[in-house]
């Protein structure tokens, strides 16, 4: 267990604390939170569901890398299955700027990359910026969506987003956390396979580029990522930065990784190589396969 999450949880009430404890302590811990163990939660601090979410936005702040802004924003999303998936910010020392990751994206792509079928709300720290409000405007839930903020009354996205832009605009139908299953050949390696796998998942309706990066943690581990693609392009969340959350918000740190894979669609009108290589250079010198898979 890392130390930020040691100080956000004794920084709780000592009611939560006492109640977040063996949730938080335990080995299985993975930023979120089952239904079962929300509502237990929210029975032992005497918080209601939203008292709560707030409550825990330390928690998940705690989980942000910051190299650049020290500006930690933590981010809850909501699943309709009742979990609650945590999420920080993660910044990139020695890339360009535009590959920090914001909380929002983190945890919602938690929850995407758990195969939660929609979101009900998001909760966060601070306002959410546009390109956030734009990223959330592609879920599937984008309509009933419910931000919630510390010392703000509950709003749809709808209302911090007037007059929106998104899938439709490019007559697109598809929304993000709607099912994907691109099919491509299988290959034999179990670490292609899990990329091969997270590509087949990704949601990619404008380009068709789809993309998703295995990282090996040691013999028997790996973490996967998906590409999402937003209709206004520049808000749209690589594999590689899919993969990054997940390696932090299980606990790992990016010096476990031991092997980096990226499956991309062969002919296909965009590619990750060259951003992903430069990210998994500047984190610290890690080499990237590449391999290009045909669709069935
Ligand atoms: O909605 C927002 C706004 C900002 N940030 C992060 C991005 C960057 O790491 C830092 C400063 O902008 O805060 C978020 O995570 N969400
Ligand atoms: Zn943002």
């Amino acid at each position: 267990m890392n130390d930020s999450l040691l100080n956000a949880l004794q920084r709780c009430t000592p009611r939560l604390g006492e109640a977040l404890r063996p949730y938080v302590m335990a080995d299985t811990f993975k930023a979120s939170f089952s239904a079962e163990e929300v509502s237990a939660l929210q029975q032992a601090s005497g918080l209601s569901a939203t008292e709560l979410a707030l409550a825990l936005l330390p928690l998940a702040a705690s989980y942000a890398i910051t190299p650049l802004s020290h500006f930690n924003v933590g981010a809850i999303a909501q699943g309709i299955s009742g979990r609650w998936y945590l999420g920080a910010n993660m910044e990139f020392a020695s890339a360009p700027i535009q590959q920090t990751i914001h909380a929002e994206q983190s945890a919602i792509n938690h929850a995407w990359m758990c195969n939660e079928p929609q979101l009900t709300a998001v909760t966060v720290n601070y306002t959410p910026c546009g390109h956030c409000r734009q990223f959330m405007n592609e879920l599937n839930s984008a309509q009933q969506l419910t931000i919630h903020l510390p010392g703000c009354a509950p709003q749809t996205l709808h209302d911090y987003l007037p007059n929106a832009f998104g899938p439709k605009d490019l007559g697109i139908t598809d929304t993000l956390f709607d099912p994907q299953a691109h099919p491509f050949a299988a290959q034999s390696d179990p670490l292609i396979e899990a990329a091969i796998d997270a590509a087949s998942q990704s949601y990619a309706p404008y380009t068709r580029a789809y993309s998703g990066i295995a990282l090996q943690i040691d013999g028997e581990h790996w973490v996967t990522g998906r590409y999402a693609e937003n209709a206004a392009f520049n808000p749209s969340l690589p594999p590689l930065q899919s993969a990054l959350i997940m390696l932090q918000l299980q606990g790992y740190p990016v010096s476990a990784i031991t092997r980096a894979v990226l499956v991309e669609v062969s002919d296909a009108a965009l590619s990750q190589q060259s951003a992903s290589a430069a990210i998994l250079t500047a984190l610290g010198g890690y080499s990237l396969e590449t391999v290009t898979v045909f669709s069935k």
